[in-house]
């Protein structure tokens, strides 16, 4: 499997929809650019969907990805090593940030064991599970995944992507579970950007002290140097420095863009899988949306890279999509100003007349004559 074969599967959402969608925002009675950014989000989303006018966001769902890694045990998360099944839980049990959001706002979750290390007796039962291998490598010193697993994880999240399209899910919020992902997706963030360490380490899921971010710091160089002579390879990279759920979510992006299928990205470990993706297949990220700004450095510099302008900027760290879903109801108000304003009708009385009395004004402006002149 060679990641760049997704270059010429994956097309430009249409252009021609997009200016069909652009002439009728023209037409609006509400002035331009008195909608701001939600104008450009309306027109997107049609030229996605590849229709207008555009459809609602009726078949949204929140996918999140979730495994575990061992750089966590070098104590730079806040949260114990192996510990996201805890995470997976609260997300399933309702009892988190981004169940009570789902719930409140009548949006269904899926949550995909790619990598936990945990017993899976531990998991709730509604888990996806399609575990590619129990945690993922101590990246500072060893690969988080043998080739093998990063081309399984791959296709796992591919795999899920499809199943998405395939049952009408019209809209993903995607987010990801762990512990110690974040640690992962510094070092590709820095390895694609070609940074250092302390530019993209940040304080994490649970926030970490002044030592914790230094051992953090310590690890994303060491990691850092492992991955650099692999960058030029995509899944190779993901096998030496991402683990399982980030791999997954990568290949989640990418066959996302291939069904046609726009996403809303959450936070650093999305940006990191979608810089990733966007160097195999330069079009994909013309299918995604930021969500929100968490503060995480790296995050930042991902999203710059791409060009994509979060919708959002309240700085939460959460993670598990949080993000992604609190900016759903942006586009969800976006859609429906762009198929349900009505478009610009002359007035009854004064049919078609507008231009040239606009020019009749512009004449009298121009040689004095006219109302004006006659005062
Ligand atoms: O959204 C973000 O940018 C973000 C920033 C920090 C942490 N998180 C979440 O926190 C978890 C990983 O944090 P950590 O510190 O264990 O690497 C994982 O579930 C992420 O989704 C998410
Ligand atoms: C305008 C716009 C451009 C984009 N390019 C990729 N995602 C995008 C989303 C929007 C809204």
């Amino acid at each position: 499997m060679n990641l760049d074969d997704f270059s010429d599967l994956i097309e430009r959402p249409d252009g021609a929809v997009r200016r069909d969608a652009e002439d009728r925002r023209e037409r609006l009675a509400v002035p331009p650019g008195a909608l701001g950014r939600l104008d450009e989000l309306g027109e997107w989303l049609t030229a996605a969907q590849g229709a207008v006018p555009v459809r609602p966001v009726e078949r949204p769902r929140v996918v999140l990805f979730a495994g575990d890694h061992q750089v966590a045990s070098l104590d730079v998360s806040g949260r114990p090593a192996g510990g996201a099944y805890a995470l997976v839980r609260a997300v399933l049990d309702g009892a988190s940030p981004l169940a009570v959001l789902a719930r409140r706002m009548d949006v269904p979750v899926r949550v995909v064991d790619a990598g936990l290390d945990c017993d899976p007796e531990l998991l709730p039962e509604d888990v996806v599970r399609r575990r590619v291998r129990r945690g993922g490598g101590r990246i500072d010193i060893e690969d988080a995944l043998t080739p093998e697993e990063a081309e399984q994880a791959v296709r796992l999240g591919m795999a899920v992507a499809d199943e998405e399209a395939d049952s009408g899910t019209d809209l993903v919020v995607l987010g990801d579970l762990s512990v110690g992902g974040t640690t992962a997706a510094a070092v590709l963030i820095a390895a694609l950007c070609g940074t250092d360490a302390s530019v993209v380490t940040g304080r994490g899921g649970a926030g970490i002290d002044d030592l914790a971010w230094m051992r953090k710091c310590a690890a994303v160089r060491d990691a850092l140097r492992r991955a650099r002579p692999v960058l030029g390879d995509q899944l190779e990279l993901l096998a030496a420095a991402g683990g399982a759920d980030l791999a997954a979510v990568t290949g989640f992006l990418l066959q996302s863009a291939v069904r046609r299928m726009p996403v809303i990205l959450d936070g650093v470990v999305s940006a990191a899988c979608a810089l990733v993706a966007q160097r195999a297949a330069f079009r994909a990220p013309d299918w995604w949306l930021a969500g929100q700004l968490s503060g995480e450095p790296a995050q930042a510099k991902a999203l710059d890279r791409m060009a994509l302008e979060p919708l959002l900027d309240q700085k939460v760290t959460v993670g598990e999509g949080v993000g992604a879903l609190l900016a759903l109801p942006l586009v969800q108000a976006a859609a429906a100003f762009a198929a349900e304003l009505p478009e610009r009708e002359p007035y009854p009385e004064d049919p078609g007349t507008v231009p040239e009395a606009v020019e009749e004004t512009e004449k009298a402006a121009e040689t004095g004559k006219g109302e004006a002149g006659e005062e």
